[in-house]
């Protein structure tokens, strides 16, 4: 099995807000994205592409996942944008409003060009409704490594905007999409992100959302606010008792009478050996979030 990293909580931040870009080397989040897109107005662009680009390079974030989320490249800042995020040489420079393949292939080609290291992995948000129809092609791109796509983030605000759909609890409107891309990014091997929630004060609200995207089979949630880390990280990461179920089940096809076996009876329930896997997965995950404290 790859390492696993863990991404429960993925907190944006303005790339023009230096206040939040100091504080962030505090919060618990796993990831910290630097925005330079739709959290900056156009004035204030190109200052926030020094100061992020800076806060990258100068580093102090410790185990946190560094990723600069670049304007589109056919905006008036991408490319500058790429230019200087390849230079800083991030985890992952997340691209926005991704519609197509060929558009991964482009980013991957241009940072070649620019010669970023590669560490420095895409991110792709999924933000369009030709995103959605387009989503297995987009994750597939990951196969190709010239791409470096590593993940997908679900932008439901765009998506909202785009569609029209309103995002209401439960999210009704959403679910086909959040899961068309979760499945298209998990038939490739790449993790994604569920999409923020607006109502930063509303901690129930919240917290259901963060179940249902957990539920749904996200790897973690991206959010606005640093109240929203400690929820994310708790619901996002397996519980105790999954940990010791995992263990029991693993424990289980370890004894000798059920070497050869495919199916067992585990304390009344059916265990086969894709649960064997499962349980492996949660350990790693469980040991792999112990491992940042
Ligand atoms: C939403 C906010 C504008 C709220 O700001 P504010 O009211 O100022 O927050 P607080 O006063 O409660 O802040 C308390 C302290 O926390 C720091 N803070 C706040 N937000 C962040 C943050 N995101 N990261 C780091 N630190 C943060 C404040 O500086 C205060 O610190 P201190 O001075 O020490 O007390 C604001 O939270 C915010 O700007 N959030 C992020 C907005 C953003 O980045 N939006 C873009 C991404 S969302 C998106 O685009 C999704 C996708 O593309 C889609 O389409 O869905
Ligand atoms: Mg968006």
């Amino acid at each position: 099995m790859t390492a696993i990293r863990p991404r429960r909580s993925a907190l944006y931040m303005p790339g023009s807000n230096a206040r939040a870009i100091e504080k962030a080397k505090t919060l618990a989040a796993d990831v910290v994205i630097f925005d330079l897109e739709d959290a900056v107005a156009p004035e204030a662009k190109g200052e926030a592409r020094e100061r992020v680009c800076a806060a990258v390079q100068t580093g102090g974030y410790g185990r946190r996942e560094l990723v600069i989320r670049v304007n589109a490249l056919d905006t008036p800042w991408g490319e500058a944008d790429l230019a200087a995020a390849a230079a800083a040489a991030p985890d992952a420079i997340l691209v926005p409003k991704v519609s197509s393949a060929e558009a991964l292939v482009a980013v991957g080609r241009r940072l070649r060009h620019l010669g970023a290291p590669e560490r420095t992995r895409v991110w792709a948000m999924v933000e369009t409704p030709l995103a959605i129809l387009q989503a297995e092609p987009i994750a597939r791109a990951a196969r190709d490594p010239e791409t470096r796509l590593a993940c997908l983030v679900m932008g439901t605000n765009d998506l909202a905007k785009d569609t029209r759909a309103r995002l209401l609890p439960g999210r009704a409107a959403m679910l086909p999409w959040l899961m068309t891309a979760l499945a298209a990014a998990r038939a490739h091997g790449i993790d994604i992100l569920d999409g923020v929630y607006n109502a930063l004060s509303d901690a129930e609200g919240f917290r259901i959302e963060c179940e249902q995207g957990r539920d749904c089979g996200f790897d973690g949630k991206t959010l606005i606010h640093p109240d929203q880390i400690a929820a994310a990280n708790a619901i996002f990461a397996p519980s105790a008792e999954e940990v010791a179920s995992a263990r029991a089940i693993v424990a289980a096809f370890e004894q000798p009478e059920n070497q050869g076996k495919g199916a067992i009876n585990l304390g009344g329930r059916m265990v086969e050996r894709l649960h064997a896997e499962m349980a492996m997965r949660v350990l790693a995950l469980a040991e792999a979030i112990a491992a940042k404290a």
